[in-house]
């Protein structure tokens, strides 16, 4: 039998400093989210970033959190829900971090008979900290619990024309009757080197202005480049003026290069030209979450305000959407039917 095991990020618990720590030191011990050496990386995390972070991160949930829980597990649950009702596969739903592992949501599949899963990580572009943990610990976990099972993934879909025109219906309908000068498509940002490590030509990601656009090989595992071509699709999908929107990167850690603009810098130097009206979307997120309701919801707006901008427009991200269920449905539907690209 067939099943489905949808995997999204994760959150702690609770907001508490304690719950935010656990769940800290689980996702930045990860060596595809803080790739150093085990030495360097247990010394920066549990050294340094542990013993501030978790307090400043937990008021930073407690803004966002919702009666019922964390927004990304809450609305992640409520997706997995309305999958389900529209497939007779099992439906199981995990996070890469946290409770609820993607050992528990295996075996919850296990349970109910499922030996074909479709492994489906919510990333619409590719990265080593997401799409690529979640293959390779879910195929660790297959080989050491459950090797009567196959495992195939869902690729990274940023540029899949029914996906593409999912999220620029949902800008135009979030956008319908707002007076909007730029609109600013915000990404969750990975260290250059991320993409650098990525890059299976070796040699292909200069991360400056070309190679992103310069045909590739590279770009089925590029980042920056799947990022670019979701604003390019998207752009041309609502045929939006030049200079009319931009990209950026959000959510940096640390003292390296991260991928370029940063999100708050770009947000400044908007108000500082002059914007009054920005909005923002942020399509590295299926689910609104800690970083697009607190960081771009309160801080962006905060930082706009001061540069003297008066209206920012956050669109939320596609979340439990009708069309964004159907056009997931849909894909889940013509796996079973093998009529879905697969890895
Ligand atoms: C080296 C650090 C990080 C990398 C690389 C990274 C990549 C990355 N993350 C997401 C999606 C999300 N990240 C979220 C929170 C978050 N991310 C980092 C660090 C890295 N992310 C931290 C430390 C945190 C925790 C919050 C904080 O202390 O600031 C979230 C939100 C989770 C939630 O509970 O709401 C998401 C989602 C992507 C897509 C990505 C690479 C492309
Ligand atoms: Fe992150
Ligand atoms: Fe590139």
């Amino acid at each position: 039998m067939k099943g489905i095991l949808l995997v999204n990020l994760g959150s702690p618990d609770s907001p508490t400093p304690k719950d935010v720590k656990k769940y800290l030191g689980e996702f930045l011990m990860d060596e595809r989210v803080i790739d150093i050496p085990l030495i360097a990386r247990t010394a920066l995390v549990k050294g340094i970033i542990l013993k501030t972070r978790p307090k400043q991160s937990a008021a930073a949930y407690k803004k966002i959190w919702w009666k019922e829980g964390s927004p990304l597990i809450v609305i992640s649950e409520r997706l997995q829900k309305k999958i389900q009702k529209q497939t007779t596969m099992p439906v199981a739903l995990a996070m890469r971090y946290g409770s609820l592992t993607i050992k528990k949501g295996l075996q919850e599949l296990v349970d109910k008979g499922v030996t074909e899963v479709l492994l489906f990580p919510l990333y619409p572009q590719f990265a080593m900290a997401t799409t690529e943990t979640i293959t390779v610990l879910a195929e660790e976990l297959r080989q050491q619990y459950f090797p009567q099972i196959s495992i195939e993934s869902v690729p990274a879909f940023y540029n899949k024309p029914d996906y593409i025109e999912v999220l620029s219906n949902s800008i135009k309908n979030h956008l319908k009757g707002i007076d909007y000068e730029h609109l600013l498509f915000s990404y969750h940002g990975v260290p250059e080197r991320h993409i650098r490590k990525s890059d299976i030509t070796n040699s292909h990601c200069k991360i400056d202005k070309s190679c992103c656009v310069t045909p590739s090989k590279a770009h089925e595992f590029c980042y920056r480049h799947q990022c670019l071509e979701v604003t390019r699709l998207v752009a041309e999908k609502l045929q939006l003026k030049e200079n009319s929107y931009s990209t950026s990167f959000q959510s940096r850690l640390g003292f390296d290069p991260w991928l370029l603009p940063y999100t708050d810098r770009t947000i400044e130097r908007l108000g500082k030209k002059g914007i009054k009206n920005m909005a923002i979307v942020t399509p590295a997120f299926v689910s609104d979450c800690l970083e697009t309701l607190e960081e771009i919801a309160m801080e962006g707006q905060e930082i706009f305000h001061e540069m003297g901008g008066e209206n920012f427009t956050t669109i939320p991200c596609l979340n439990d959407d009708q069309e964004f269920v159907d056009l997931l449905s849909g894909w889940i539907n013509a796996w079973a039917d093998k009529k879905l690209e697969t890895v």
